[in-house]
This record gives C-alpha cells, structure tokens and sequence, in this order.
C-alpha cells in the first residue's frame, strides 16, 4: 500500500507544477495579445462568448483585448473562480484597463462612481502576485491605500471574496484598533496590505524590520483624495520608502491630472484611462439629482419632513460636521420618526464604525454621516442622498450622490441649498460632462416645523443643549473655512433664526462672527479718505482685519466670557482707545530642551547672539562664523546619517534575502517530506504557504478567530465571516 505521506507528497508536487505551467501560459498569453500603449481595448469588437479561450490549436492564443466576460482573459483559474460566484461580465472600465494592468502598466482610471473600479485594481493584483509565485516568506508584495477606515475594510473584504482559492496572504491596516502590537509581529508575512495612510506610515516607522522593498504593485484607490492637501505628509513619507520599480495603479471616479502629483509617484508612461470622459453625465445614468432652496433656519425641519414621508426607503444624509451628525442623531432618535435611525462620523469608536457600516448595508434606514461616507462605500440598494449641507465642491458632490444608482441600480439624490449658496447650483450645472441636476422648489406647505419640539427637548435634556449649541458652532466655523467663498458667505446667513431653528433659547457668542460686527461698526465710522477709490478696505486694513479673523478662529470653539463686556463696553469697540496687554508668546516650534535667554530690557536674545560676546569689536565675525561652522556641522550630520540609513537598510535587505532563500527552500523541502499535519504555522513563527487573514478588532476578538483557525479546519469561510460579523455584533450590543 502507498504510504499516504508520499501521496499526499506527490499531489503537492502535482500542484506546483501545474500552477508553474498556468503560469507559462499565462505569461505567453498576455505578452502575445498585449494592446498597444494609448490603445483604448473598449474600441475593439469583443470575441463571441462561444470562441475558444486560451491555447488555440494553432499554437497561437486567444485575443483578450476587447472581450467582455472574465471567463476569457488570461487570469488564473483560482481567480476566475472567485470571480464567477458573483461575476460574468465585465464592466466598461474593468474592459477597459485589464489588458493593460494585467501587462504590467501603470495606470490612471476614471470611471463614475459605483462602475466597478475596485474589481479593476483587485484582479491584476491577486494575478500579479499569483504570477509572481509570490509566498508568505517573499513579504509585502502589494499595498493598497484607502482614505477611510471603512473603505479599506470593503475592500478587504472584496479581495477575500475573489482571492477565495488564492493562498496569498492579507492583512487590512487601519488606526483606531488597539491591536497595533499584534499587527507588528505579523506584518512582514502578510503579502497584501490594504490600509490607511496613517496606519501604513505608523508600521514604516515603527515596525522593527517592516519591509517593502520587494513591493510589486501599489494601488491608491481614491487617489485623487489620497493625493491631496490632506494627506500630503503621510503619502510623501510613504512614497519616499517604497521602491521605485513597482506597478503603479490609480483609480477614482474624479481623477488627479496634476503632473506633480503624478510625479509624486514616480509613474512610468501611465495609461490615461477615462471610460466615461465622452460620457454625456458625470454621474451615473440612473441617478435622478434635484436641488432644492431651503433656508437655513428651515433646513432641520425640512430633514424631518422628508423622512417622514420616505419612511420605507434607504436614505444617507450627508452633513459638513461630526458635532451636527450627533445631534440630528440624538433629537431626530428622540422624536421617532418611524425608521431606525443610524449615525457614522470620524470620532467614533472604530468597531462601532465597522458595525454601523455592516447594519447600514442591511437594514432599511436612515445614516446620518459626514464624509466619511462620501467616498467609494457601496452601500446596497440606497434609495435616496440627502446632502442637508452642501459639500465643499463639485467632486465632492459627485462621490456623495454616487452611494446611489451604484452599478445597474437606480437611486435619488437632493441637494439642499441655502439662498446663498444657490452659485453652487450655477456651477453644477456648469461642468462638463454635464451633472442633470433640476433645481426644485420646496414645499413648505407639506412641512413639519419642528423647532418647538427641539425647543422642548433640549429644555429636558442638557446634554441636548450642550450638542446644540456644538452643532451650531461647528456649522458657522466649517462655513467660514471653506475655501470657495462664491458659495459659502457666512456672513450672509441668518445667524439667530438658525440658533432657534437648532431649539436654542438664545443665539451661542461665536467670537469670528462677533470680531466681523466690531470691525464692520468700525469700518463705518472710518472717514472716506481712508477707504480705497472703489470703496474696498485699504490693504494694509484687510491684513489687519485678516489676522484678527484667524487669531479669533483659534477661540471659536470656547468664546471667552470676557467678550459680552467687550460689547457692553462702548471703549471696546475702539480698540486703539484701550491700551492693549501685551500677550506673552510661546514658540510651539523652539526645540524641547532649549533654554530661552532674555536680556536686561526683556527681549529675546536669538541662541547664536547669547554666544557671542558683545563687548567686543569682533562680534560680527565671530557670529558668522559661529553660524558658519554650526551649518557645516548640520549638513556633516545629515550626511552620515543618510548614509548610516542607506548602510542599515542594505544590511537588513540582505538579512532579509538571506532568510527568505533559506524558508523558501525549507517550504520547498517541507512540502516535498510532509508529515501530512495541516497546521498555519512552522516552528520559526513563519506560516507555511496557506491562506492568512489578519484582521482583528481586538485582543479577546483576535484570540477567538486565532481559536477558530486553528482548531477547525473544517470551518469555511462562509462560516468564519460569519462567525467574524456575529462576533462584531456582539461586541456592538
Ligand atoms: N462586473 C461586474 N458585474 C456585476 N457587478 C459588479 C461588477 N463589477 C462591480 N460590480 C458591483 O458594482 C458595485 C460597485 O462597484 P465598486 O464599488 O467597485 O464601484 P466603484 O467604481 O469603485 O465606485 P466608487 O467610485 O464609488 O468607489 C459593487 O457592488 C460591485 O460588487
């Protein structure tokens, strides 16, 4: 009889050779049919479905180029059976940029939102890999950035579903948990990382040997998001670490053009790919969009009305701040509208984020959200976006409506608009390619006012007040910092009925509004000649006026009691009047450690100046030099210091290359003699060449699903999801 060690032996062996031949084949496939650079695959007549796939008889391959089902590009039979329990066809921009991905390119892909980009990044990446015969020991082979905690997670969880029969590892990286320690110990095995910026950054600079200098593939999902302002200091240092010969991919459905950014990322002879840049819409066909001109003082109200009357539809309300999200929350929950009512914002607890997330894609109700939820969440079946305050600008507008009509469902969106912000209507309109958008009269005949009853409760309930009144100020001060101030005037907006409208018995000090009143009271008083021709303040006045909005900015948060005297005070309102205190300054940028010398009348005397000595006739020359010298030595230390890290980082990839040859020969070994145990894990900690998910919330969570993997084998992953999503429920209840 056959020892059932050699059996189970030869079938590994088996295994391994007929995944080498997929994987000539593959190789043969792609190059024979590559496209050309610049070409557009959505331009060539697709293959009928019948056509042989594959090897031909003639030796030669089937073209791929232009063909619209999975099932005839050249990927691996593992993905194509991930893919076909819930996809067949391919979307335009799937067509559109595989060829290209899968030849290796870099590309940039535009498509609307909702159109299947991710399947985009998902597939050339699990293939790359894949083709690459990439295995625990080989480290981090692809990284791929999500600007939001939930996004990352939706796409972890696509990357299992079509990586099923892969047994590449994965690990989703976010901050907000409090498993970075385990997180560390595992990092260096996991082979796809989906993360966050900050969370990615956090393991480069604290994880003792964090490698990615194999890396093979990058992927910015939202890119033109990760690549902005926001995240310019993170997305720099990550870069800077990573190396320069890798697959670039980048995908949003309103793409960065910038050629700095692009730069950035050191792409090579990107493919510009924009499926829908003739498109007549930038917004997806089935999505119906109207604006409607409320008041602000109404705008609460209006919410209420709106859900009442849709009270069996699936709605996300988009408002600017966190402090607002809770307190429609927390009044809207206590009036009981008729629908379950949820709330997702940046501070809150990740694991209640994550559950919210879950629930919202479930259940018929109502998410009240900040942006967090304006970008790339595919949230199933969303009937209608309410956008209660009007987002910063036109991309913003467009991810926002775009949690509905995603892929071939239908979905409703509303645009509130205050009477000064009706521009943004204008400008709506104004872009190319068109967003169909109608601007709607309101009926206020059907709405239910509501401010008596938030009057009411916010007499009963304190902390209702306390939210209130954060909820107004947040609102004024995201108004006065957005950028586009031919829609956003803050100046402009009814700041007492708003305060009534929230319930407050009386309208909050928020001190940039009261500043602006003072210096419109003085400006009134100022004589004509010291205006400009046209009337415009003075410049030198409007720097003044400027720095005093920006100081006061500062304080909004936490209006001083002080300034009712200040009004009180007629003196006050001529400030030259009043002698002004002179403010002691702390330099939040001194290094820690300095000690600060001050002379006999008080000022400041700068660190080289201390040095010098200032009885003699010399001082200048000594100075310089002094700075002279410091400068040299400056520069002599960040120079070795380069160096030193060039030096550490070769030794520790040679380290490293050393110890990957050694445990890919012992894998090779191993499953040439194996003792038939299936376990994840060899002695050195290192696992064997089996699937790996990392993704935990916390220890006890951790603990169990480790509990889960290793002891039953037998349980799918149909069972640990759902065992993972119970466990997620429990921890939120
Ligand atoms: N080829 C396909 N066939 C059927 N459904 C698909 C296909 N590709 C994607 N989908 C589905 O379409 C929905 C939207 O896809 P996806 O989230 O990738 O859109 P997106 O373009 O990334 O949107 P956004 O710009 O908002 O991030 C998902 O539910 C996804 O499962």
């Amino acid at each position: 009889m056959r020892n059932p060690k050699t059996k189970k032996s030869n079938a590994r062996k088996q295994r391994r050779l007929s995944e080498v031949e997929e994987i000539e084949l593959l190789d043969a496939w792609i190059e024979s049919g590559k496209p050309d650079s610049g070409s557009n695959p959505l331009a060539f007549p697709p293959p009928p479905p019948s056509a042989p796939v594959g090897r031909l008889a003639d030796g030669g391959f089937s073209p791929y180029v232009g063909c619209k089902l999975f099932q005839q590009l050249p990927i691996s039979q593992k993905t194509k059976d991930g893919l076909k329990r819930k996809y067949t066809e391919m979307s335009e921009i799937q067509r559109a940029s595989l060829p290209h991905t899968l030849s290796g390119r870099d590309v940039l892909g535009a498509a609307k939102t909702g159109s299947g980009k991710t399947l985009a990044f998902i597939i050339p990446v699990l293939e790359k890999l894949y083709r690459a015969r990439w295995g625990p020991e080989d480290g981090v082979g692809c990284i791929i950035i999500s600007p939001t905690k939930e996004l990352a997670g939706q796409l972890f969880e696509e990357f299992k579903f079509v990586g099923k029969y892969h047994s590449l590892s994965a690990g989703l990286l976010i901050g907000g948990r409090k498993d970075v320690e385990a997180e560390k110990e595992r990092v260096n095995f996991l082979n796809i990382l989906v993360c966050t910026p900050g969370r990615l950054l956090q393991h480069m600079n604290e994880t003792p040997n964090f490698e990615c200098s194999e890396l093979q593939i990058l992927v910015l999902d939202e890119a033109d998001r990760i690549l902005d302002a926001g995240f310019r200091y993170e997305v720099d240092a990550i870069i800077s670490q990573l190396p320069k010969h890798r697959q670039t991919l980048l995908f949003s459905a309103t793409q960065t053009k910038s050629v700095k950014d692009l730069a950035r990322l050191s792409l090579k002879d990107p493919e510009y790919i924009s499926v829908h840049a003739e498109s007549v819409t930038a917004t997806p066909e089935r999505l119906k969009q109207i604006a409607m001109e409320v008041p602000l003082d109404q705008k609460l109200s209006m919410l209420w009305s709106f859900i009442k009357s849709h009270l069996r539809s699936k709605i996300l309300v988009f408002l600017s701040t966190c402090k607002q999200v809770k307190f429609v929350y927390e009044t809207f929950k206590k009036l009981r509208p008729g629908i379950p009512l949820k709330c997702l914002h940046g501070r809150m607890k990740q694991i209640v984020r994550m559950a919210i997330y879950s629930q919202f894609c479930e259940e018929t109700s109502v998410l009240f959200s900040t942006d967090v939820a304006s970008r790339g969440l595919d949230f199933p079946a969303v009937d209608w976006v309410v956008q209660l305050d009007c987002p910063e600008d036109i991309p913003a507008y467009i991810h926002r409506v775009g949690r509905t009509a995603r892929f071939a469902s239908e979905g409703k969106s509303v645009l509130f608009l205050l009477p000064s912000e009706l521009e943004m209507f204008r400008k709506l309109q104004a872009v190319e390619p068109k967003i169909p958008i109608q601007l709607r009269k309101a009926n206020t005949q059907r709405m239910q006012s509501i401010s008596g009853l938030l009057s009411s409760l916010l007499v009963k309930f304190p902390t209702l007040m306390e939210l209130a009144k954060g909820a107004f100020k947040t609102y004024l001060r995201s108004i006065k910092k957005q950028k586009d101030k031919e829609v956003f005037d803050l100046f402009k907006l009814p700041i007492d009925d708003f305060a009534a409208s929230l319930g407050l018995p009386m309208t909050p000090k928020v001190r940039f509004i009261q500043q602006k009143t003072k210096k419109n009271t003085e400006s009134e008083e100022t004589t004509d000649s010291e205006n400009n021709e046209d009337g415009s303040r003075p410049a030198s006045d409007e720097k003044q006026h400027l720095e005093g909005l920006e100081e006061a900015e500062d304080d909004v948060l936490f209006p001083k009691e002080s300034s009712v005297e200040i009004e009180d005070n007629p003196a006050a309102v001529f400030p030259l009047k009043k002698p002004k205190k002179k403010k002691l300054k702390i330099n939040v940028l001194r290094p820690i450690g300095t000690r600060i010398k001050y002379d006999d009348e008080g000022n400041i005397i700068p660190p080289l100046a201390a040095l010098a000595d200032t009885q003699h006739v010399d001082v200048l020359v000594r100075l310089d030099k002094v700075k002279e010298r410091y400068e040299k030595l400056k520069e002599e230390m960040k120079q070795r210091d380069k160096e030193d890290k060039v030096l550490h980082r070769q030794r520790l990839r040679e380290k490293r290359t050393k110890e990957k040859m050694k445990l890919k020969r012992r894998r090779e070994e191993d499953e040439e003699d194996d003792d038939g145990l299936d376990v994840d894990e060899t002695e050195s900690g290192v696992p064997k060449k089996s699937k790996l998910y990392f993704h935990s919330d916390d220890d006890d969570a951790n603990e169990k699903r480790e509990d889960v993997r290793l002891k039953t084998d037998s349980v799918s992953i149909a069972e640990q999801e759902e065992l993972a999503l119970k466990l997620l429920n429990s921890m939120h209840s």
